[in-house]
């Protein structure tokens, strides 16, 4: 869904991607640091495991996220190589964010389902891509929806536990419908 919003965010993506060019920084960099954000946001919550900390250095991770791309345009050197590198490093940052919810008492096992559903939808996504079939914007959550999903349990975590936990309960359910709608979108497109 949010990626429908794509078009209405340059309005905030854009300012901040020429100002990231100022910097004299590349799409790629962007992309490099967005996956460094990640791995201080790993560091954070083991070392503190304050949610509120979390939150803040995963919104710094996704902003990343969404700027590479939009640097990377402005400075014409989008291509193959920044496209496999943000796909790439968006796995690692994924499998990041949502294991560390061990570390503030989450079920592992459920845990661990979700991290692997979670990177089973964008398996999908390339799967079908390579099978010549467009699957961007398709199904419930994608990782813009899974983030905000994670942003917000872990704002709720220490204020109201019982919303968390119910939101990690959702994004659990609405990921495992976004997985099957992948899964048939890609199985109903070829003859039986
Ligand atoms: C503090 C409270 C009062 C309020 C807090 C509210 C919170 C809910 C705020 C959450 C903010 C943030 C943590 C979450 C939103 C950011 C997220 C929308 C931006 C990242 O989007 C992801 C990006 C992904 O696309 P990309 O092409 O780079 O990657 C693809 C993706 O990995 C695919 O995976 P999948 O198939 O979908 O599973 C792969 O398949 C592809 O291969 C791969 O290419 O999307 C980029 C553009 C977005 C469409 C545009 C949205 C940008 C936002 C609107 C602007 C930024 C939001 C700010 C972070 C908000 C600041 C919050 C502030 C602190 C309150
Ligand atoms: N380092 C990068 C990162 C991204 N790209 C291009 O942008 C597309 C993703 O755009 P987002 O706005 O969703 O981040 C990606 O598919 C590449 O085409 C790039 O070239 N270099
Ligand atoms: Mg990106
Ligand atoms: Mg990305």
């Amino acid at each position: 869904m949010i990626t429908n919003l794509r078009q209405e965010s340059k309005k905030i993506l854009r300012p901040l991607a020429k100002g990231l060019i100022r910097l004299g920084l590349s799409g790629n960099q962007v992309t490099a640091l967005g996956l460094v954000a990640s791995i201080l946001f790993l560091i954070v919550m083991y070392f503190t495991r304050n949610p509120i900390l979390g939150f803040i250095t995963l919104v710094v991770s996704s902003l990343l996220d969404a700027l590479d791309g939009e640097v990377a345009r402005l400075r014409g050197t989008a291509g193959p190589m920044g496209s496999f590198l943000d796909s790439s490093f968006d796995r690692l940052e994924d499998a990041i964010f949502i294991s560390s919810l061990t570390l503030l008492g989450f079920q592992s096992l459920l845990t661990a389902l979700l991290v692997g559903i979670s990177l089973s939808i964008s398996y999908l996504r390339a799967k079908a891509e390579s099978l010549g079939i467009k699957a961007e914007g398709k199904g419930l959550i994608e990782r813009g929806e899974r983030l905000i999903f994670l942003s917000l349990i872990l704002i709720f975590l220490d204020f109201f536990p019982l919303v968390s936990t119910s939101l990690f309960y959702i994004l659990i359910i609405a990921s495992v419908i976004t997985l099957w709608q992948r899964f048939h979108l890609v199985i109903s497109t070829f003859p039986k």
